[in-house]
């Protein structure tokens, strides 16, 4: 199913319950490491008593055994979807499917493939990546997929490719997503919401549009109808 995620990059749980407290449906959002190293793993109880589905975005990145243990308590707050990085390999993402293996209630677990903040001059001049930037992200998606996990984070212009490649249930979760007359800020790897509609995305994941238009909540209707389409909102 298709869905927007807002991202609540919000300094303290104040700010996100204002927030909040416009919208007058279960949403899904996205607490990421701003929000949660200040408010901690209550923050995501008190948004899930309220009603709204939680990804928390905290892209473990270490070696296996920590990223085993850090999924086993992130598991635990019952966030309907979590997230590491591909870049820590095969070995740590197996482990962090298999901490899941067996439980009643299990989030979707997804990786990082390139941050959409990243284009293809920096990953080599910076990263040395010899891959273009686009068979860097298939590599990680295959990599993801054959790890076990449900899907990635992408930018929605590599989606087409990957859903050729990996499947069309193979999620992606695409970041960078800007309406036409928003600033891209520090995202590099940009679309608008009907794009992303059109390269397939399944979700998208909007923060600065959303959360720093004059209001927040027509914001969201408008990029919401828009990423949808003929869809049932
Ligand atoms: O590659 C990635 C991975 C994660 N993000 C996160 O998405 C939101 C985007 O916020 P905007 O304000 O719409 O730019 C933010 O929380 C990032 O941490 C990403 O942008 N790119």
């Amino acid at each position: 199913m298709k869905d927007v995620i807002i991202a609540l990059d919000f300094r303290n749980r104040e700010e996100v319950l204002t927030f909040l407290d416009r919208f007058q449906e279960p949403v899904y959002v996205k607490v990421g490491k701003e929000l949660f190293y200040a408010e901690g793993p209550s923050i995501v109880r008190e948004i899930k008593a309220l009603g709204h589905k939680v990804f928390l975005d905290l892209k473990f990145h270490d070696i296996p055994n920590t990223v085993q243990g850090a999924v086993r308590s992130a598991a635990g707050l019952d966030a309907d979807m979590l997230n590491l990085h591909a870049m820590g390999g095969g070995e740590m993402m197996r482990g962090a499917m298999k901490e899941l293996e067996g439980r009643e209630k299990k989030p979707l677990l997804i990786a990082v493939t390139v941050l959409t903040s990243m284009d293809e001059k920096t990953l080599k001049s910076e990263l040395h990546v010899s891959l273009s930037l686009e068979e860097e992200v298939l590599s990680l998606a295959s990599l993801t997929k054959k790890s076990g996990l449900q899907g990635v984070v992408c930018s929605a212009l590599e989606v087409p490719k990957l859903k050729k490649a990996l499947g069309e249930d193979f999620l992606t979760i695409t970041p960078g997503i800007r309406p036409k007359e928003s600033a891209s800020g520090d995202q590099k790897r940009v679309v608008t919401p009907a794009m992303a509609r059109e390269l397939g995305s399944d979700y998208i994941v909007v923060g600065r549009p959303i959360t720093k238009a004059e209001n927040p909540y027509a914001a969201y209707l408008k990029i919401r109808a828009e990423f949808m389409g003929g869809e049932r909102i």
